[in-house]
């Protein structure tokens, strides 16, 4: 209906002017031709999809002194000599200006759309939250971790999430207990085929999320369950058995979980997620402009994660390209099996076994072995599973799996540190065929992988080595290697309450000087390249950051873009200017030709139908009506009206009526729209509508020229009796 109301004021337009130099005959008579709506139509104003556009161009023309009017005024040709030769382009023509015109026309209004939409959700997702439930199934435990994702665009950052973890009702176990996370022990690599062993694991952990969400949510909130390194080392067998029974219990939690969800993350994964989180607690992820982002050391208890950011393309393996925002990093980024602490401090008591000349095998099947440890304090027994010192022996039902050897402290700082230095060495117990010499290189890397280079966070078990003796995250390597020495000097019965309760208070004297050797020899990272980073820092609020991100690119079809635009123009100024355009366009649109399809003008079209009540809002914007006149100045009504000047419009009050309800400004036009049915109708259905101007000046063009007084009077008769 609008577009046809356009498409009519100026085709009506283009219909005066079509006299203008046009193939149509001289002047247009309208004969009576069967009267319509109180209004005497002619074949040729019924046929308006044949009139092209008006052209503003030809306003001038029909300028009152350019129109000559016909005898009896029932009909008027305009005189030709005034009129200049308009150019009337072929209908191939103007049959391509359609196409092109239209076209246009839909790809403004697509991209009207899609600036609109994306604005408004955009908007709308500033104050939305969601929630992400992540469960680091690590070696020697299973955490959640839940975080809460709000959008907030700044102009320092091209990374728009703000991610906040939920932590309510944790309570460290013991203030020996160096994460402030909610933990089941032990670690799903000791429950395999042991299913109440995992429900026991996962069940408080999905209770204690379900209490940090609102319920409302719940259904909203994804929930992913990444396993490390303790589960990528198992077999096959176990890792599936272990993924399919945790999938089918978690199938019942509130929470939204896909089975590709339920998952053993690749060590570089681990790395990078673990990266992204430590880069965006310092604030330097999506940074603008660009700042120099930390490289991350997470030491876990199986598995050791280097990544930092290198433009050197050296080891595709370990090369990652990332995308965060609108920066770019390439990174490199691996994970070191077996330099975690616990399976460090394992390699330690393997190494120690093949060392060992009188060994009996049944006795260290049958657990009747006892050895002893450089690394343990004197005073310590106690049974040690060891998992890689029979790697053969069949698996116990439940528990870890390997043989219980008798460990016995035998302190000795010097054997100790050798021993560290021998778990950092990759050649001396991985498959490598040479040994590679510490000295020389970095021993913990694999051949051709990228070294370490940069600034890093030390995190995991680097911290949690460092909370152990107390030390700042400024102490020196030499500082834990001191502390490390002072500890194993204590007997166990003093070393072990010195501190408060805590798992694995007997490897700290292997852990103070393994955690050094392994950055002096193993990576070759020096006292000055670390920073200790706190335990707040893990791969999980990565995982959460990656996977907002994504939900809020998608969403937005394009975030980045979009922040771009809005870091650079205003969306106000933005969507403004499209509609405007879109509105010319639509206006040339409509006056090149009747472009608008059949469709779109029929007048019963309830398309933007709306009724004068409702929409007795000012119109926010100004069309340059067709009318002729200018502003204030009366348009002649018809040339019989026009020829009795002393004619009253007596139809002033419902002229008055419209005005005052009219959305126009150029209320003059309204003084020369007179009655008929259809300005009856335009009365009831919003005759002083925005949208009605089509039909009025499309009436009062026919009424002018077809309109007899009779019929004038009548109509407006009636009309004035409707709005009583
Ligand atoms: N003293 C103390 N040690 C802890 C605590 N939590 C973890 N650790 C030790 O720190 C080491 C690293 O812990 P995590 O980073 O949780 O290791 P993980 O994630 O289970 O191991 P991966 O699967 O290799 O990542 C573990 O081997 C534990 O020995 C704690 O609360 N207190
Ligand atoms: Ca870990």
């Amino acid at each position: 209906m609008f577009f046809g109301r356009i498409t009519q004021l100026f085709t009506a337009a283009s219909v005066t002017s079509l006299d203008v130099g046009t193939s149509a005959p001289d002047s247009i008579s309208f004969g009576s031709s069967g009267r319509k709506n109180g209004l005497r139509h002619s074949a040729s104003l019924q046929d308006f999809s044949s009139y092209h556009g008006f052209d503003p161009d030809e306003e001038a023309i029909l300028a009152p002194q350019n129109i000559t009017w016909g005898p009896n005024g029932s009909s008027f040709s305009k005189d030709k000599g005034g009129v200049p030769n308009g150019t009337n382009p072929s209908r191939s023509g103007r049959k391509w200006i359609r196409a092109v015109m239209i076209l246009m026309c839909l790809v403004l209004f697509a991209l009207l759309v899609y600036i609109v939409s994306m604005y408004g959700y955009t908007n709308w997702s500033r104050g939305a939250s969601r929630y992400y439930v992540v469960f680091d199934c690590g070696s020697t435990g299973t955490r959640a971790y839940v975080y809460q994702a709000s959008v907030n665009y700044r102009k320092d950052s091209s990374l728009p999430i703000v991610m906040k973890s939920l932590t309510e009702g944790i309570s460290r176990k013991t203030s020996g207990r160096a994460y402030d996370r909610m933990e089941t022990e032990p670690g799903f690599d000791k429950l395999v085929n042991n299913r109440s062993g995992l429900k026991t694991a996962i069940k408080p952990l999905i209770q204690w999320a379900e209490k940090q969400i609102p319920k409302h949510a719940h259904r909203t909130t994804s929930l992913f369950v990444f396993a490390t390194a303790g589960v990528r080392r198992l077999r096959a067998t176990d890792s599936s058995w272990l993924l399919g029974n945790v999938w089918s219990i978690l199938a019942k939690s509130p929470f939204t979980c896909r089975r590709e969800w339920v998952k053993i993350i690749s060590g570089t994964e681990e790395a990078y997620f673990g990266w992204t989180a430590l880069n965006y607690q310092t604030s330097m992820l999506g940074a603008v402009p660009k700042k120099a982002t930390f490289g991350a050391l997470d030491l876990g208890g199986s598995s050791l994660q280097v990544t930092f950011e290198n433009e050197e393309r050296t080891h595709n393996e370990t090369n990652l390209n990332l995308r965060i925002g609108s920066v770019n990093h390439h990174l490199s980024a691996y994970s070191l099996a077996g330099y975690g602490l616990n399976d460090a401090f394992e390699r330690s008591v393997v190494n120690l076994l093949k060392r060992q000349t009188d060994v009996n095998k049944s006795d260290l099947i049958g657990g009747k072995l006892e050895m002893k440890h450089p690394c343990l304090n004197s005073g310590y027994k106690g049974q040690y599973i060891c998992s890689q010192c029979a790697p053969s022996v069949r698996r116990r039902k439940k528990g870890k799996t390997g043989v219980p050897i008798k460990l016995v402290g035998a302190p000795n700082w010097g054997e100790c540190s050798a021993l560290a230095k021998n778990a950092v060495n990759s050649s001396e117990w991985s498959n490598t065929e040479h040994g590679a010499d510490c000295d020389l290189q970095p021993c913990a890397l694999p051949d051709g992988y990228p070294r370490p280079h940069g600034q890093f966070y030390a995190v995991s078990g680097f911290f949690v080595v460092y909370r152990f003796f107390n030390l700042s995250a400024e102490a020196s390597l030499d500082d834990v290697l001191e502390k490390g020495r002072e500890f194993c000097e204590k007997a166990w019965q003093v070393a072990r309450t010195s501190v408060s309760p805590q798992p694995f208070i007997e490897q700290y004297c292997f852990r103070a000087p393994y955690i050094v050797s392994l950055l002096r020899e193993g990576l070759y990272i020096t006292d000055k390249q670390i920073v200790i980073g706190s335990g707040s820092i893990t791969w999980t609020l990565g995982v959460a950051i990656l996977e907002a991100g994504k939900a809020l690119s998608s969403s937005t079809l394009g975030l980045k873009s979009y922040e771009t635009l809005s870091m650079k123009i205003n969306p106000i100024a933005l969507i403004s200017g499209l509609l405007v355009s879109l509105l010319l366009l639509l206006c040339a649109l409509s006056r090149v030709s009747n472009c608008m399809p059949r469709f779109f003008r029929k007048p019963y079209l309830p398309l933007f139908r709306h009724s004068s009540a409702s929409l007795n809002i000012p119109s926010p914007f100004k069309f340059q009506r067709w009318s002729p006149m200018s502003p204030g100045v009366k348009t002649p009504l018809s040339p019989t009206v026009r020829s009795s000047p002393h004619r009253p419009f007596s139809f002033g009050s419902s002229i008055q009526l419209m005005e005052s309800s009219s959305l126009y400004s150029s209320s003059s036009s309204v003084m020369h729209s007179y009655s008929s049915d259809s300005l009856g109708e335009m009365q009831v259905d919003g005759s002083s509508s925005f949208w009605s101007s089509p039909r009025r000046s499309q009436m009062r063009l026919q009424s002018r020229r077809s309109q007899s007084r009779e019929d004038l009077s009548s109509s407006l008769a009636e009309s004035h009796m409707l709005k009583m």
